[in-house]
């Protein structure tokens, strides 16, 4: 199994960079596993407690079962993937089935972080996108799909998102093997990233 680690700030355009390769990928069969399914469950605190907290560290993640899951679909074993809801700021309760393929995807603003997790790589992207165009992108994103209004990104920007992408995301990008620039649709960089894992597969 190859195992590709893919970061970015939010908004950087990973989810849209992972799809554009799955397009491509010419293999039997790959999975995502996204970070955003591994926030930890806060199922003591209230709605406006849990809308309070810091979604931008590490100590956000529940880092210990995403590498079990990682290390158990690598040992060819089934993992039950928890479902997360942005909207309620916890896990739902549900769980998805995810079988061993020949490519493994962990994608998330934090997933170049973590040292254990890190091992865990074949091969370690970075997606980098400039702040504002990240900003506007989130904006956009959270107003029309995850029911936040204009204040409360920009309240979040200012006071989580922003200095935790300094402290913790930016530096990760030292870990990557590769960087690829997502101002525009960069197609070059798509076509090279799969060439990349199709020649990894056949090796
Ligand atoms: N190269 C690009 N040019 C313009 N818009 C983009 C580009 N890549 C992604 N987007 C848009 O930016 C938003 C965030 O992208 P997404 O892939 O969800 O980012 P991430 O997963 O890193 O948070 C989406 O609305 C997406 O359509
Ligand atoms: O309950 C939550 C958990 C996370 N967030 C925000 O989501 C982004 C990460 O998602 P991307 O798809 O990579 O942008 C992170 O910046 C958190 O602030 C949330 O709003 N609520």
């Amino acid at each position: 199994m190859l195992v590709i680690g893919i970061a970015g700030g939010t908004g950087s355009g990973k989810t849209t960079v992972v799809n554009k390769i799955l397009q491509q990928l010419n293999v039997e069969g790959v999975n995502v596993l996204s970070q955003d399914n591994y926030y930890h469950d806060n199922p003591n605190l209230t709605l406006a407690e849990r809308e309070a907290l810091n979604y931008d560290h590490p100590k956000s993640i529940d880092f210990e079962l995403l590498t079990q899951h990682v290390k158990a679909l690598k040992n060819n074993q089934s993992i039950e993937q928890p479902v997360y809801s942005f909207v309620t700021h916890s896990r739902t309760g549900d769980h998805v089935l995810v079988e061993p393929k020949n490519v493994l995807i962990v994608e998330g603003i934090l997933v170049l972080t973590n040292k254990e997790l890190l091992k865990e790589y074949d091969l370690k992207v970075f997606v980098h996108t400039d702040s504002d165009e990240r900003l506007i992108r989130r904006i956009r994103r959270d107003t029309q799909e995850r029911g936040r209004d204009l204040q409360e990104v920009l309240h979040r920007y200012q006071t989580t998102l922003k200095p935790m992408h300094q402290e913790f995301i930016e530096p990760s990008k030292n870990e990557a093997d590769l960087i690829v620039p997502n101002m525009k649709n960069n197609t070059v960089a798509i076509d090279f990233l799969t060439t990349v894992i199709n020649n990894s597969l056949k090796k």
